[in-house]
């Protein structure tokens, strides 16, 4: 195997790599497309950790799975796509777009920044060779996932160290793990509420966030508390009393139980209890996409007026609001403390002798 680097140069100034990671969306919303992309998803043991061996869970997948469920995931992302705009395609690789122009424009020069996704395109090998290219000497690593979940988080880590398995020079790495509690996260989605507030009037607040199985939280998952902790710490900050908010999960897939309550059945369940007005806002999601603008902004809306209910608002995912772009250049900045960025590690001199005498050891 030939370990693959681009020429070296000495003596260019090394900048950190910023990697934005999020979770990747299909190509186009078609049935081939949905069935490529679930493939890829679904194949990734850290996203289904089969009780059985693994290629009982492959057969049941390419014979089963992905002959039912491409059409109907397929139908759903036809209702938001372009729904940004002409030409917009898939919401949340039009925002995480958006994202990474605004990070670019607000980080200094010392910076470089490139959008991946962890399945599809743009790949995390291609994001990690243009960080190089760029003469990225450090790289930090940002899911953009603010709750930690092996099922996200550590499945773009397995991705990154694949890529690197492959590479000869390794950077400085940095893998912001989660951030959860961060003072800046939850300022700016308490900011997101006020505003949608002062339009919507104030009502119960439901925070969704994405589901997994329970047992992966019995397993060691720290992803269910962390996403309590977000839905406390907001809580706080907004002054919400015990019975004014909830916490909920999203998106289950398959037969297990995941991670309860539903936010389906915790929406269908309110308009009895006497809550007929309520704003959902989905903390765990950095942009809106299929699992926010159709499941909770369309899907469970339905749900939730069929059982009574008379007011119903979504609260938009922090997307490229300023708050948000500051939140993550913060986090940049405070994970790139001991990185070198004025030199690849030699004395400017050494590095001027060696750009002479390229294979001089004399250093
Ligand atoms: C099968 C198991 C799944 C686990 C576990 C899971 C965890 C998980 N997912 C997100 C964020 C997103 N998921 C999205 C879509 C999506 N998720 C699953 C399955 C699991 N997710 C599927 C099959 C799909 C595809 C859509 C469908 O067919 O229903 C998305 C939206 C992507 C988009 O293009 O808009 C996001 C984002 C998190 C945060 C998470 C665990 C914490
Ligand atoms: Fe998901
Ligand atoms: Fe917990």
């Amino acid at each position: 195997m030939e370990f693959m680097n681009p020429r070296y140069e000495h003596g260019a100034p090394g900048k950190t790599g910023v990697l934005l990671v999020n979770l990747g969306t299909p190509e186009a919303p078609t049935k081939t497309a949905l069935k490529s992309y679930l493939r890829s998803f679904l194949s990734d043991p850290r996203v289904v950790e089969f009780k059985g061996p693994r290629w009982l869970w492959l057969l049941i997948l390419n014979a089963v799975i992905l002959n039912i469920r491409p059409k109907k995931s397929a139908e759903a992302y036809a209702g938001i796509w372009d729904e940004l705009g002409e030409n917009t395609g898939s919401p949340l690789l039009h925002i995480s777009q958006l994202q990474h122009q605004a990070l670019q424009h607000v980080l200094d020069d010392g910076y470089v920044v490139e959008l991946a996704m962890r399945y599809g395109e743009p790949s995390i090998d291609t994001g990690l060779d243009r960080l190089q290219q760029q003469g990225a000497r450090s790289v930090i690593i940002l899911p953009l996932y603010p709750q930690y979940s092996a099922t996200t988080s550590a499945s773009i880590f397995d991705a990154v160290s694949k890529v690197y398995q492959q590479r000869r020079w390794l950077p400085d790495i940095r893998f912001i793990s989660h951030y959860h509690d961060h003072d800046l996260y939850i300022v700016a989605l308490a900011k997101s509420v006020v505003e949608h507030q002062q339009h919507h009037g104030k009502q119960f607040l439901l925070m969704s966030f994405h589901g997994i199985p329970q047992r992966y939280l019995h397993n060691g998952d720290p992803y269910h508390c962390e996403c309590h902790k977000t839905g406390r710490l907001l809580a706080e900050r907004l002054g919400l009393r015990d019975d004014e908010y909830r916490v909920s999960f999203q998106s289950i897939f398959g037969r297990e139980p995941w991670l309860q309550p539903y936010t389906d059945a915790t929406l269908k369940s309110l308009p009895e209890k006497g809550i007929k007005a309520v704003q959902v806002i989905c903390p765990g999601f950095a942009a809106d996409c299929l699992e926010t603008l159709e499941e909770i902004a369309v899907e469970n809306r339905d749900y939730f007026m069929a059982a009574g209910g008379e007011s119903f608002s979504y609260i938009p995912a922090l997307n490229d609001r300023k708050e948000h772009i500051h939140l993550l250049s913060e986090l940049i900045k405070q994970h790139s403390r001991g990185l070198d960025k004025t030199e690849t590690g030699f004395q400017k001199d050494t590095a001027k002798r060696h750009k002479q005498h390229p294979f001089n050891r004399d250093n």
